[in-house]
């Protein structure tokens, strides 16, 4: 896979993902040269090429998805939750999300295998390199993990318009928080598994959040309550 931007290629250097970096000497700046400097010093081979497009390109490792257990395991382990994503389909909202997911000290990103945007160069560019510092789990059958995370003692609590107000949620780890995709929302067998609903209350004349938007705010009550 290719990424490219100063800080995704950053971020994929610092895990140790980088096999080969581009870039276009037209486009000097500082932080492009620290980071070229950096590269070299890890051995990475560099090359100076005039026609591309962007300041810097890399080829990177592609993304090994985790098992499901071991995120599962992690959350436990750390007190912590998972974000489960019901079928997003745009990359651009996923990058988003798992962005914001790496910010919260998320354990583990679950989705699904089919019907739901995958891990490609979009994600990792809107992400800003977050992806690299991700745990993504991809599963057959949502709706079978979360009953699955309930035996291990997960409460799950899914996001959606009409559900019980987020203040009134019970929040405790471990957690797994569901957010819904773009078009449907939660689909029927997922939300039959989950705990509780909860909504985020509105005040305006929006009928809903983008769904980057839900899980940071969702995310947030996870952190904030721990306090
Ligand atoms: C853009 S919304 C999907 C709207 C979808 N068309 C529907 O009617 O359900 C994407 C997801 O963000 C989350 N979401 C958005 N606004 C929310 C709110 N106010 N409270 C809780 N979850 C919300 C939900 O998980 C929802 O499935």
């Amino acid at each position: 896979m290719r990424v490219s931007g100063i800080n995704s290629v950053s971020e994929a250097l610092n895990v140790g993902k980088v096999n080969k970096i581009y870039f276009n000497p037209d486009f000097r700046s500082e932080r492009l040269k620290r980071l070229i400097n950096t590269a070299k010093k890890a051995g990475v081979p560099v090359y100076a090429v005039n026609n591309i497009e962007n300041k810097i390109v890399a080829e990177v490792s592609p993304i090994k998805y985790k098992d499901v257990d071991y995120v599962a395991e992690k959350a436990v382990r750390q007190g912590g939750f998972l974000l489960l994503l019901d079928s997003v389909q745009d990359p651009q909202n996923l990058g988003a999300v798992i962005r914001n997911a790496v910010f919260f000290g998320c354990s583990g990103v679950v989705i699904p295998k089919r019907r739901s945007a995958q891990i490609n160069e979009t994600v990792v560019k809107v992400s800003a390199g977050a992806v690299f510092h991700a745990d993504i789990a991809r599963v057959a059958n949502l709706a079978n993990t979360i009953k699955n995370l309930k035996k291990l003692g997960f409460h799950t609590v899914g996001a959606e318009i009409g559900g019980e107000k987020i203040e009134n949620a019970f929040m405790d780890p471990p957690l797994a928080i569901v957010v819904g995709g773009e078009d449907r929302g939660l689909s029927n067998p997922v939300k039959k598994q989950c705990d509780e609903i909860v909504e985020i209350p509105g005040y305006g004349n929006v009928g809903s959040l983008n769904l980057s938007s839900a899980s940071a705010v969702l995310m947030y009550e996870f952190r904030r309550r721990l306090k």
